[in-house]
């Protein structure tokens, strides 16, 4: 399997304070699923700004779809990052926009005929569960209900990286099953996967997914071998 990314020595200050994240070296293989665990404050959130190309690292190297991030031209990274769907862990939404339009989004910017459109949002919004509720707009939905919508958005264009920080917190058990269902689904279609979570149960639900434990911004195992979680073989 191809390296869909990888981390060489990475290290990532804010400002001027101490290294948030240090050494971070690690490779993922395309079409994998990955959980990144961690306490509160450890640097996931960190981790994953840097894999979506939202932050740059102050060192080391991050190679993404074979190429030198920090090397890319200004007017490559629009194409790059629509190769990647982020589910963020405050939503983001457009709030003047209905639930349908959110989900539309990625289709729209990437040119998609507005008659190839509908089919697939319809899908998505079946499958979040919110059929019903396509004309709301953000505001006017719950905390739980905003997040499948941001995660219908994020997956809809099919990207090849999916990225998601903390995708269940805000939904019951039995969807955040459902919804870790769809990132399998998606995954089992080529999509490497990669979820930020702090819900162990979870773990236990993908066979064959792989495991990065960080703590005060290093990898629990600085050599960068994934591990399953705890119970698989
Ligand atoms: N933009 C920023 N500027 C300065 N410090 C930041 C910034 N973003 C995060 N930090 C700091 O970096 C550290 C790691 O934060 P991060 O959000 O990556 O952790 P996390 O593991 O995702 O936490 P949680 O599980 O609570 O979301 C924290 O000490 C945080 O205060």
């Amino acid at each position: 399997m191809a390296n869909i990314v990888q981390f060489e020595n990475v290290g990532l200050r804010y400002g001027t304070g101490t290294e948030t994240l240090s050494d971070v070296s690690f490779t993922l293989k395309s079409g994998s699923f990955y959980f990144l665990t961690g306490p509160s404050g450890a640097g996931k959130t960190s981790l994953l700004k840097l894999l979506y190309l939202a932050q740059r690292p102050s060192r080391g190297v991050i190679r993404l779809f074979g190429e030198d991030a920090g090397a890319l031209p200004r007017q490559r990274l629009p194409g790059f990052r629509r190769r990647i769907g982020v589910v963020f862990q405050d939503f983001r939404l457009v709030p003047h926009l209905s639930a349908y339009d959110n989900i539309a989004l990625p289709l729209r910017v990437a040119g998609v005929q507005e008659s190839d459109i509908e089919a697939p949002v319809r899908e998505m919004l079946a499958w979040v569960g919110l059929t019903e509720r396509g004309r709301a707009r953000p505001p006017t939905l719950s905390g739980g209900e905003q997040q499948r919508i941001a995660i219908a958005r994020a997956v809809i264009a099919r990207p090849e990286l999916l990225v998601a920080d903390e995708p269940t917190g805000n939904v019951d058990p039995e969807m955040a099953e459902r919804l870790l269902y769809l990132f399998e689904s998606l995954n089992r279609l080529g999509t490497t996967v990669v979820v930020a979570t702090h819900d162990f149960h979870l773990l236990h639900r993908i066979p064959n997914a792989q495991m990065m434990r960080i703590e005060h911004g290093k990898l629990s195992d600085p050599t960068g071998v994934l591990r399953n979680p705890p119970g698989q073989s």
